[in-house]
C-alpha cells in the first residue's frame, strides 16, 4: 500500500489515472493527450473561426463567449485541466494552480505573442533599460536578490555592501552590541516610522515571519493620525527608552513620515531622551530625512536605491533578509521563463487578463488560508494597484488601467462577506494562498477522531473553492508548504514579476506613481489655504471683533472665493480641535472658532 505521504512525495509523478495504494504506474502524457486532443481538434476548429474574426481586436470578451458552454464543470475533465496546467517549483515547494480560471486554448495562442513581447521587455530591464520611461528611470528590485545582475560593477558593489551593513547592524542590535543609553543597556523594541511601501512591505513580513517572542517586537506608525501615533506612542511606555526608532522613506520627503518623525522626536524629548541615539534612516541618499540623520549624528543610515520603487522595496534592508532573497532569486530565475506554461508569473498574468478582460472588469479578492499571511492582501493592493492603476498607456492613449485588491484571510473572510461571492454581484475572482503545513511537527491533535484543526482550515480553503466555481466564480490557487522566510519571498517576487509581466500586455508603466503626486499636491495646497484662513482671521481679530467676517468675506480675503466650502472644513477642524486664535501683537483677545462657527450658521449661508 503506498503510504500517503509516498504518495505525496511522489504527487509530481502523480498523473489522472494513477491509483492510491497499489503501485504507482505512471499514466504516459500521450494517452492523456489523445483524449484532450481529440477535444482540442474541435477547440482549434472553433479557435480557427473565432481567431479569423478576433485576431484583429484580439477581444477576451469574444473568446469567452466563444468558449462553447462557460467554465468545464466534468470532474474528470477538470482534474485533467488541473494536472495539465498545475505549475510545481519543487525546489521551492510552490505550486500555482490555475485550472479554476476558464481560459481557452483559443486565448492563450491568441496571447502568445503578447507574452514573447512581455518577456523581451522584461529581459531589457533586468539588463538596466529605462523601464520607467516617465521618470526616466531603471527598475532594479530583481538585482536586490541577485547583484550580479546589476547593469554595472559600482550597482553590483552597493548592492553587496548594503545587504552586508544592514545583517550587521541587525545582528549587533540583537547582540546588545549596539545598545541604547538607558539602563536597560539593550534595544528591546522596534518603531518602524514609514507609510506606504515604506511600511507595507515591513508590516507584511514581520506579521508573517515574526516569531512568536521576538528579541524586538516591532510596531509601526504609518499615518500621520495623532491619535495613531500617541497609541502607538503610549503602547511603549517607559520602554521607549529602549526603542530602535526606524525611519523609512525612500524619497525622504514623505509628509506623514516626517510628521510621525516629529512626533516621535517629541515624545524623546518630553521622556529626556536623545533620539539620535535611538534613530535609523533607511532613504535615498542626501534626501531630506538622510541629511538630517547624518546632521544630527542617527545611529545608522542605510541606503535605498533610486531605482527601487517604494513598493518592490520589501527586499531592500529589513527583517531575515539573506533567506528572503534566496526564496526571491529562485522564484526570478522561474519567472524568466519564456515558455508560459513554466513561468508562475505569466500564468497569473494570463488568469489575471481572462478575468479581468484585460481592462480590470473584475476584482482580485487574496484569501490566505493562514492567520500569518494576513497582510499580504493589503501588500498586494498598493504592489498592484499603485503598479497597474494608470490613466494612460505607454502610447499616451487614456486607459484608466487598473485591478482592485482586496480581502483579509480564510476562513474568517468566509463570516463575513463570502456570501456575496458566492451568490452576489460577479464581479471577482479570488486567489486561495493554500499554506500547507499546519503546525509545526509534533505540535498537531486531534480536536475529534481523525481530523485537526487545520483539516478544518484545508476543508474551509477547498470547500469554499468548489462552491464558488460551482456558482461560475473562478479561482487560482497558490500552494507554499508553510510561512519561511523563503517562500515569503518567493511569493513577494512571484508578485512582482506578475505585475510587470501584466504591465506589459496592456501597455502600461507599473513603476510610476502619479496619481499619487497630484493627492500630495492637494494636501499642500489645504495646507496653504488654511495658512491664509488663519492669517485673515488673526487679522480680523485685530478689528473690532463684533464685525466677525463671513465665510464669504473670508473667502474673499483670502482670495479664494470659490474656496468657501474647504474654508468652512478648516475652520470647523480647528474649532473641533480648541484651535482658539492667538491675535497677533498686543490687539484683542483669542478669537474663538468655536464662537465664529457657532455664528456662521451653515444654514443661513443660503438663507
Ligand atoms: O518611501 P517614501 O518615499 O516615503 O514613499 C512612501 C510611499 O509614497 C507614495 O505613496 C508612493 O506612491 C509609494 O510608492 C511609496 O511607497
Amino acid at each position: 500500500m503506498a503510504s500517503l505521504s509516498g504518495l505525496c512525495s511522489s504527487f509530481p509523478s502523480l498523473k489522472p489515472n494513477n491509483r492510491i495504494g497499489g503501485e504507482l504506474s505512471p499514466v504516459r502524457k500521450d494517452s492523456l493527450a489523445v483524449s484532450t486532443r481529440s477535444n482540442s481538434s474541435f477547440k482549434h476548429s472553433v479557435a480557427r473561426e473565432v481567431s479569423a474574426d478576433l485576431s484583429k481586436t484580439n477581444d477576451v470578451a469574444g473568446l469567452k463567449q466563444a468558449k462553447q458552454g462557460g467554465l468545464e464543470k466534468d470532474p474528470k475533465a477538470l482534474w485533467r485541466r488541473y494536472v495539465d496546467w498545475l505549475y510545481q517549483h519543487k525546489e521551492l515547494g510552490l505550486y500555482l494552480d490555475v485550472s479554476r480560471i476558464g481560459f481557452s486554448d483559443e486565448f492563450v495562442s491568441e496571447m502568445e505573442p503578447r507574452f514573447q513581447a512581455a518577456f523581451k521587455a522584461m529581459e531589457e530591464l533586468e539588463r538596466g533599460a529605462i523601464a520607467n520611461p516617465d521618470e526616466g528611470r531603471m527598475v532594479g528590485h530583481y538585482w536586490l536578490r541577485n547583484a550580479k545582475l546589476a547593469p554595472n560593477p559600482f550597482l553590483q558593489v552597493q548592492i553587496d555592501k548594503t545587504l552586508a551593513a544592514v545583517c550587521d547592524f541587525a545582528d549587533a542590535v540583537i547582540s546588545g552590541k549596539i545598545k541604547p543609553p538607558s539602563p536597560e543597556g539593550r534595544f528591546t523594541q522596534i518603531l518602524s516610522v514609514g507609510i506606504g511601501g515604506s511600511a507595507l512591505g515591513p508590516q507584511f513580513v514581520a506579521e508573517a515571519l515574526a516569531p512568536d517572542n521576538p528579541p524586538l517586537k516591532i510596531r509601526f506608525i504609518d499615518n500621520t493620525d495623532p491619535a495613531g501615533i500617541d497609541h502607538q506612542i503610549a503602547q511603549l511606555g517607559p520602554e521607549l527608552a529602549s526603542t530602535l526608532v526606524v525611519v523609512i522613506s525612500k524619497s525622504g520627503g514623505t509628509p506623514e513620515t516626517r510628521n510621525g518623525l516629529l512626533e516621535v522626536q517629541k515624545a524623546f524629548r518630553e521622556a529626556g531622551l536623545d533620539f539620535a541615539k535611538q534613530g535609523v534612516a533607511i532613504t535615498q541618499e542626501n534626501s531630506l530625512l538622510d541629511n538630517t540623520a547624518r546632521i544630527e549624528g542617527w545611529v545608522a543610515r542605510f541606503p535605498m536605491f533610486d531605482w527601487v520603487g517604494g513598493r518592490t522595496s520589501e527586499m531592500s534592508a529589513g527583517v531575515d533578509i539573506r533567506e528572503m532573497l534566496v526564496g526571491a532569486s529562485m522564484m526570478d530565475e522561474a519567472t524568466r521563463s519564456t515558455v508560459l506554461r513554466k513561468n508562475p508569473a505569466a500564468l497569473l498574468a494570463l488568469c489575471w487578463y481572462w478575468a479581468t478582460d484585460g481592462i480590470g472588469s473584475k476584482d482580485m479578492v487574496v484569501l490566505p488560508y493562514k492567520d500569518s499571511l494576513l497582510l499580504f492582501s493589503r501588500y498586494l493592493q498598493q504592489l498592484v494597484m499603485e503598479s497597474l492603476g494608470k490613466e494612460f498607456d505607454l502610447d499616451g492613449n487614456r486607459v484608466n488601467q487598473g485591478i482592485s485588491v482586496y480581502g483579509n484571510k480564510g476562513s474568517t473572510d468566509q463570516h463575513a462577506y463570502i456570501q456575496q461571492l458566492r451568490e452576489g454581484v460577479h464581479n471577482f475572482f479570488v486567489t486561495f494562498i493554500e499554506v500547507l503545513r499546519d503546525r509545526p511537527p509534533g505540535h498537531d491533535w486531534e480536536l475529534e477522531p481523525g481530523v485537526t484543526c487545520g483539516d478544518y482550515l484545508f476543508g474551509m480553503l477547498q470547500g469554499t473553492r468548489s462552491a464558488l466555481y460551482a456558482n461560475d466564480r473562478e479561482s487560482i490557487t497558490v500552494t507554499v508548504q508553510e510561512v519561511t522566510p523563503r517562500s515569503v519571498g518567493a511569493l513577494i517576487a512571484l508578485y512582482e514579476r506578475a505585475v510587470g509581466i501584466y504591465a506589459s500586455l496592456v501597455n502600461i508603466n507599473a513603476y510610476h506613481q502619479p496619481g499619487v503626486e497630484a493627492g500630495k499636491k492637494a494636501a499642500g495646497e489645504v495646507l496653504a489655504l488654511q495658512k491664509r484662513v488663519l492669517a485673515v482671521l488673526n487679522e480680523a481679530s485685530c478689528e473690532d471683533p463684533a464685525e466677525s467676517l463671513t465665510l464669504q468675506e473670508i473667502a474673499d480675503r483670502c482670495h479664494a472665493p470659490d474656496d468657501i466650502e474647504m474654508i468652512y472644513k478648516i475652520i470647523e477642524h480647528m474649532a473641533a480641535n480648541d484651535r482658539a486664535l492667538i491675535a497677533e501683537g498686543d490687539c484683542g483677545s483669542p478669537y474663538s472658532l468655536k464662537v465664529f462657527l457657532g455664528e456662521c450658521n451653515v444654514d443661513e449661508l443660503y438663507a
